[in-house]
């Protein structure tokens, strides 16, 4: 369990209520309309060290095994601040996040200055998430992002994934080879690893709990990673149930497949809207 005040809570009314741990600024929790939208390992570890397993951890500044740190980068396991505490705004409730440079990450990633906005809105079976991040120094970087989004559902073997038709995707499964998927439906059936690169802008995961569909929007985040441990994975996860990969599906979006570039003062912007439908 995560302690109380490493948790900011966005209420929307008792049954829409999301909750963010300033511990990588991980959304633990959507409530939409009474029903759970994201899964958490029950084995996840909240120590402030270790990235939550579960939820929606942010992948900042590097995706997937990085020379320079940790895998995924430090946004997942820093501590974040609020910036920005949650207020009512009509329908909907929003807060901001803050992630900037300080000495640990100057020196893991080349004395970079950064500051990285998360803006969480939560609205009747909706929410949006917004990454904005504006580079402080006096030199361009380079970085990889995205959104590590863990939906939970009842029963893995039922979710399909749309809008992936034609795209080509790195298999991290078969040795990172690329593939062209030929399905109009994506189906999860064993171990999935897989990049898909520029996809369209919208996506559609059925069959999440409570037979829930939701629509995946993405704005200036062109790829998405799928990705399911599956039995074998699984078991050498100490964070992660041995049974779990049934209840979970990660659909994640990101700006990995190429680093974006952002010269001094610059900033991108970049958004996901998940609308349950
Ligand atoms: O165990 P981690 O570091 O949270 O990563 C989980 C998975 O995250 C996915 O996004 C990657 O594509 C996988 O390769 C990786 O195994």
């Amino acid at each position: 369990m995560a302690a109380a005040d490493d948790v900011v809570e966005l209420n929307l009314d008792q049954e829409n209520i999301c909750k963010v741990n300033l511990h990588g600024a991980t959304l633990t929790s959507w409530l939409c309309d009474g029903t759970e939208m994201l899964f958490v390992s029950q084995q996840a570890v909240f120590n402030n060290v270790k990235a939550i397993r579960g939820g929606i951890p942010i992948v900042y500044p590097h995706f997937g095994p990085w020379e320079l740190g940790p895998q995924h980068g430090f946004a997942r396991i820093s501590r974040w601040t609020l910036e920005k505490p949650p207020a009512k705004d009509g329908d909907t409730v929003s807060a901001t996040f803050l992630l900037q440079d300080n000495e640990n990450t100057r020196q893991m990633w080349q004395d970079n200055r950064f500051n990285l906005f998360y803006t969480v809105i939560i609205g009747k079976r909706q929410l949006k998430l917004k990454l904005d991040v504006r580079n402080e120094g006096n030199d361009s970087f380079e970085f990889t992002t995205l959104l590590h989004t863990y939906f939970k559902t009842l029963d893995v073997n039922k979710v399909t994934i749309s809008g992936l038709k034609s795209l080509k995707y790195i298999d991290k499964v078969r040795q990172s080879k690329k593939f062209v998927e030929e399905n109009d439906l994506v189906t999860v059936k064993e171990f999935v690893d897989r990049l898909y690169i520029g996809s369209v802008d919208r996506n559609e995961v059925t069959n999440l709990n409570g037979n829930q569909n939701v629509v995946m929007t993405r704005v200036n985040l062109p790829d998405v990673v799928v990705w399911n441990p599956w039995q074998e994975k699984a078991k050498v996860m100490s964070d992660f149930g041995d049974e779990e990969y049934k209840e979970m599906i990660c659909v994640e979006a990101g700006y990995v497949a190429k680093p974006r570039s952002l010269s001094a003062g610059a900033r991108f912007e970049a958004s996901v809207v998940l609308d349950v439908i």
